[in-house]
């Protein structure tokens, strides 16, 4: 793992850090880790593996298991799911289809899961914390205020795109208690070895294989790897689908978590990132280890 990782760290050159989170700014662009997970309890790590980081939109399948754990198939009323073909926070087709989001790992789409939680939650920032926490098996999983307090500074898209789907009457909370659980849900920080771990129920059919315990039913499992298959890596899910072939989501701070089914699953972080808002370094590494152990699901 590690030749691959020191083969694609100085591309890290070739992406630019999520700079409209100044937070996310100034995180050092060359720090670079990669770690796998498999189901039965392996975790190594190469490189800056255990350096915790923003996980941002990786966060977006944490609060969807807990949403369509709660609403059942209610939830696929208020939010479709098809790719966009659109950048992550485009607000452009979400008037054309009446406020109801194209899928749920689009910020539109996360932003209505996010109503769904602090609806059905008392306190859905701890519920959420918690969940991540018990899944990573490691209660060292904190949440980053400076990231969050930078975000709702500069977060006037995503209040956009909650104030239009409150206009069609698909949120239910008020739109700034939405933004303030969506944000501390981004602002969750882990290092690759962590968001690793806790994403393995999704190579394991909706089980959690260090304990045993049932995270989600096997086809909302089947569901979410289907979502992140087609939708998963935004705008570029069609090549990464064509260049990798695996389930994956990326995140604005860097990482890439992408779901080897039957196996594992292999997390990837390098801050910047390319024109479609996915880890440069993150990617090349993902693709080559994919290539290297022939686990493509295709
Ligand atoms: N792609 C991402 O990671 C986007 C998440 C980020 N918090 C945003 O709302 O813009």
């Amino acid at each position: 793992m590690s030749n691959v990782l020191n083969k694609h760290r100085a591309k890290y050159l070739e992406g630019k850090t999520a700079n409209y989170i100044p937070a996310l700014a100034q995180v050092n662009p060359s720090l670079a880790g990669v770690a796998i997970a498999t189901i039965d309890g392996d975790v190594v790590g190469a490189g800056d593996s255990r350096v915790p980081f923003s996980i941002q939109s990786v966060s977006k399948i944490f609060g969807l298991v807990m949403a369509m754990n709660r609403l059942g198939d209610d939830l696929w009323q208020r939010v479709h799911m098809e790719p966009s073909g659109q950048a992550f926070n485009s607000i452009i087709q979400l008037e054309w289809e009446k406020g109801i989001p194209r899928n749920p790992v689009i910020n539109a789409g996360a932003l209505l899961v996010a109503d769904v939680l602090v609806s059905h939650y008392s306190a859905s920032k701890l519920a959420v914390l918690n969940y991540v926490r018990r899944l990573a098996d490691d209660e060292s999983v904190f949440i980053d205020n400076a990231v969050f307090e930078s975000e709702l500074k500069h977060g006037s898209r995503n209040a956009a795109l909650t104030y239009l789907m409150k206009s069609f009457d698909n949120i239910e909370a008020s739109v700034p208690e939405v933004l303030d659980h969506y944000f501390t849900q981004c602002a969750i920080t882990m290092s690759c070895e962590q968001l690793a771990k806790s994403m393995l129920f999704l190579a394991n059919k909706g089980k959690n294989p260090c304990t045993g315990e049932r995270v989600c039913s096997k086809k909302d499992a089947h569901r979410i790897n289907a979502i992140l298959s087609t939708s998963g890596m935004y705008d570029q899910s069609g090549e990464f689908a064509f260049s990798v072939g695996l389930p994956a989501k990326s995140g604005v701070g860097g990482a890439i978590v992408a779901i080897v089914p039957n196996y594992g699953v292999i997390c990837a972080w390098s801050p910047p990132l390319n024109g479609f808002g996915n880890s440069v370094v993150g990617k090349h590494i993902i693709a080559d280890l994919a290539e290297e152990l022939g686990l493509s699901i295709y």
